[in-house]
């Protein structure tokens, strides 16, 4: 069984995902950075984009991780936050701790593309 398939499919992702970024936004140190995203296309991105990365039957169709994120100063400690919150969404819609383990395990790499080397702080709003 795949993690897609553990967690409940595409249903759980999306009220996941609708979590994760309730809990993103109303961080004030992450929320500067969603200050001109198109939210619904952003969701329906990130529910692809997990769903495919979780063994879902999805396709990807947005952008490279590093084309989306490179240049908007988002550093380490930002991924960090944005995990946290991953891991709360999960954990709060009754995913397993070794389940959010995996998962959390899997995207950290991710972080090569996302952060941008020596951007360490928020962007004024
Ligand atoms: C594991 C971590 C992350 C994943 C998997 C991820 C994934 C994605 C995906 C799939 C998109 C949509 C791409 C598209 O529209 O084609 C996106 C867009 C975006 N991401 Fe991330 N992201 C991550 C971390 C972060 C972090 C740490 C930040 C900032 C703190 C961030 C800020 C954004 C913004 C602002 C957009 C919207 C770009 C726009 O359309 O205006 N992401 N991300």
């Amino acid at each position: 069984m795949t993690i897609y398939e553990r967690i409940g499919g595409q249903e759980a992702l999306i009220a996941v995902v609708d979590d994760f970024y309730v809990r993103v936004l109303a961080d004030p140190q992450l929320a500067p950075f969603f200050a001109g995203a198109n939210m619904s296309r952003l969701k329906g991105m990130q529910m692809e984009f997990f769903a495919a990365a979780l063994g879902g039957p999805h396709e990807y169709s947005g952008r490279a991780m590093k084309d989306v994120h490179q240049g908007r100063g988002i550093g380490q400690v930002h991924f960090d936050l944005v995990a946290e919150h991953l891991t709360e969404a999960l954990a709060a819609a009754g995913v397993p701790d070794e389940t959010v383990t995996a998962i959390i395990g899997a995207i950290a790499p991710l972080a090569a593309d996302i952060v941008s080397p020596s951007a360490d702080t928020t962007p004024a709003a």
